[in-house]
């Protein structure tokens, strides 16, 4: 059922510098419109520092005030994340819902959480958010308890410090709920770490096609597994972590993660909270960093990533780059060179280039050799078989001879065991 939408003004302060304030106007009315809110009207300021008391000067209010009326407005959605007193100031100089560029992406971050850790993460965002605007939110909460976003969990109309008390025990026990889920996910990460599977992350600006790109992997090296991942023209269409293997041909496999996209301005508690996510990537082997080369703001893009990898920790990491959506472009495709390939996604064309990319960033401590395994170690001629490009097997009087590519380890692990040569 379409939801009633809302209707809503920016409003946006054009700091001095700012140099993609245009772009950063536009993308808050696609976060709004993520969050069934219609955009009505805009309005912006330029200033050389924001207002500290209200966001935006005395002539700017009463400006938004008639606009408000004008076009029957009933919220108003500031490009920032506004300090707890600017949401009051604003909201009583208006007598209108003030929300921020934060609360949306939260809301939508609320909505689209399937996985239980998700769930956990960005509630426990949210109720840090709220805890210091508890007062001058109470109004636009009462929005997301009848429309988008979390479910109110029954906060009612308790006392200001009860309601502070609540809050602040409910994210302790979310938190401790988190941490047992993320201990799972710790242990099966070592594991893999055993196992000496490579770990390869997709990360990228929201939209650019991670999700298209894993899907693209996985059909050409992995057909029959039928594990494709959600793919969607929207921001943020994926909130968790998924994990797939795939298996090049020569029997080299590596773990391929699809994650959560980057935003500009995301707001920071929602980093922290979602930070156990992205645990995966901050212990990758390679990431991949995926860009949507067709869209005019890419190189904003690829700095807010860059920014996040490095609050994630991550931004000492090997990367490689993949400029999708190249179908778009005038450019030409597929095309490998240095540490960057230019593919489509959506027409699966230039992944085997990325492969070898991939290959060479990841498969280094890999050799050629010759072995001849002793019949009475015949487990040892099936380990290779499964972990090692085998390229001929002879039986021989003493043995069985392999040709193979192996990793470097299993050669120096097993040696004792061959036959001199
Ligand atoms: N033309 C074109 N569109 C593409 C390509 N790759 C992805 N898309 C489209 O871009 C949109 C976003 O793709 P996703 O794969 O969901 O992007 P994502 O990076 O996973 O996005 P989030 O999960 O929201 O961060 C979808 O509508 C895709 O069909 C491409 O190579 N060319
Ligand atoms: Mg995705």
């Amino acid at each position: 059922m379409e939801q009633l939408k809302e209707k809503a003004i920016i409003v946006g302060v054009h700091v001095l510098n700012h140099p993609n304030f245009a772009y950063s106007m536009e993308e808050l009315k696609n976060l709004a419109a993520a969050c069934h809110i219609e955009v009505v009207g805009e309005l912006s300021q330029k200033v050389t520092r924001v207002v500290p008391s209200h966001y935006i000067g005395t002539g700017k209010i009463q400006e938004l005030s008639q606009l408000i009326t004008e076009r029957n407005a009933s919220v108003v959605i500031c490009n920032d994340e506004l300090s707890p007193s600017q949401i009051r100031n604003l909201e009583s100089s208006l007598a209108c819902k003030v929300i921020d560029r934060t609360i949306l992406i939260l809301d939508i971050f609320a909505e689209r959480a399937q996985t239980t850790e998700a769930q956990l993460q960005v509630e426990v965002a949210r109720l840090q958010y709220m805890l210091p605007r508890l007062v001058g939110l109470r109004e636009s909460l009462g929005r997301q308890g009848g429309g988008a976003g979390l479910k109110n969990r029954g906060s009612g109309e308790t006392k200001l410090e009860l309601d502070r008390r609540k809050i602040e025990d409910r994210i302790t026990a979310l938190q401790s709920e988190l941490e047992k889920l993320v201990a799972r996910r710790q242990t099966q990460r070592k594991q893999r770490r055993k196992n000496e599977v490579p770990v390869i992350c997709l990360v990228g600006y929201t939209n650019a096609g991670k999700s298209s790109l894993m899907n693209a992997m996985i059909e050409l090296y992995n057909p029959q597994a039928h594990k494709h991942v959600f793919v969607k023209d929207m921001l943020f269409a994926t909130l968790e972590t998924s994990v797939r293997s795939v298996n090049l041909p020569d029997r080299k496999s590596f773990l391929l993660t699809d994650t959560v996209g980057f935003v500009s301005q995301l707001p920071h508690h929602l980093v922290k909270a979602f930070r156990s996510t992205l645990e995966e990537v901050a212990e990758a082997d390679l990431l991949i960093h995926v860009v949507d080369i067709a869209n005019p703001e890419y190189e904003q893009h690829i700095n807010v990533t860059n920014e996040t990898l490095k609050e994630l920790g991550a931004d000492q990491i090997p990367m490689i780059f993949a400029y999708n959506k190249s179908d778009l472009t005038e450019h030409p495709y597929p095309l490998l060179k240095d540490d960057f390939v230019y593919l489509s996604a959506q027409q699966k064309r230039g992944i085997e280039e990325l492969t070898q990319l991939i290959r060479e960033r990841v498969f280094q401590n890999y050799m050629q050799c010759e072995i001849v395994i002793p019949y009475e170690q015949g487990r040892l001629v099936a380990y290779f078989n499964e972990h090692a490009h085998v390229h001929s097997t002879n039986y021989e009087p003493n043995g069985t001879r392999l040709k193979l590519e192996c990793r470097v380890s299993d050669f120096e692990q097993y040696r004792d065991d061959f036959l001199q040569l």
